[in-house]
């Protein structure tokens, strides 16, 4: 579950003190199993909502409440842990420069101790589902956009997270790529990953209608 509790942030100004409140007053819960759409304009706060769903940030007033952990009573130690069950998938992509597409892939499962052998299973089946088969030994760098967002799709999904947040996932992607990932996102809620996904379209929403919360200028203004 993801709970949010008259959740305010405001970004420290340059000189470190309190800066502008971006998000204020915001409240929801997300049940298992859901799948939400985050909706609004450009600048509405949609980016910051999420960066608290990562456990990135701690709100400046209120509570979040990530997958059963209150973010305000979390000690440092608790993050990284909390945050190996929340799959990302960034707006500006954040891929490894130094790593193959493969090994960008592979590395959340190396981290959480999987077996090689599953290892090489899911990266092969991602990399194929996400079409980036025979791209497997180039850099970030050597590849496109569209096909860089989605080797970071792909890296978001291999460990199926808990929770999967994904900021304008599809950005990059052509009509055909943009369904294939929206495929994917809603098998994984099938499969009981609760699914956020940020947009400032209405046309991935009305292809895979869900729960709708829009923001604008930092408030919650609708929800259903
Ligand atoms: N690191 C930061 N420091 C200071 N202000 C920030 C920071 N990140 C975002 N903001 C401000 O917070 C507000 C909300 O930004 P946010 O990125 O959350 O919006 P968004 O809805 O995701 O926009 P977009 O669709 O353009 O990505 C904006 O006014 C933005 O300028």
């Amino acid at each position: 579950m993801v709970r949010f509790s008259r959740v305010a942030l405001a970004y420290p100004d340059p000189r470190g003190r309190g800066g502008t409140e971006v998000l204020r007053d915001i409240s929801f819960t997300l049940g298992e199993g859901s799948f939400t759409w985050i909706l609004g304009p450009s600048g509405a706060g949609k980016t910051s909502v999420l960066r608290l769903m990562q456990a990135a940030l701690r709100p400046t007033q209120g509570e979040v409440e990530l997958l059963g952990i209150p973010l305000s009573g979390a000690r440092r130690r608790d993050l990284p842990p909390l945050r190996r069950r929340i799959g990302v998938v960034h707006q500006e992509f954040r891929l490894l420069a130094h790593l193959s597409a493969w090994d960008n892939i592979a590395l959340p499962l190396r981290l959480a101790g999987t077996a090689e052998s599953t290892v090489r299973n899911d990266v092969a089946e991602l990399l194929d589902w996400m079409g980036l088969a025979g791209k497997e030994e180039r850099r970030p760098a050597e590849l496109s956009g569209g096909e860089q967002q989605r080797l970071t799709i792909a890296r978001a999904v291999v460990t199926r997270p808990a929770l999967l947040v994904a900021d304008e996932p599809t950005s990059e992607l052509d009509a055909r790529q943009a369904r294939r990932t929206l495929a994917l996102l809603a098998e994984m809620n099938r499969q009981g990953t609760i699914v956020v996904v940020a947009t400032h379209s209405e046309d991935l929403p009305a292809r895979h209608p869900a729960r709708m919360l829009a923001l604008e200028g930092g408030r919650l203004v609708s929800d259903g």
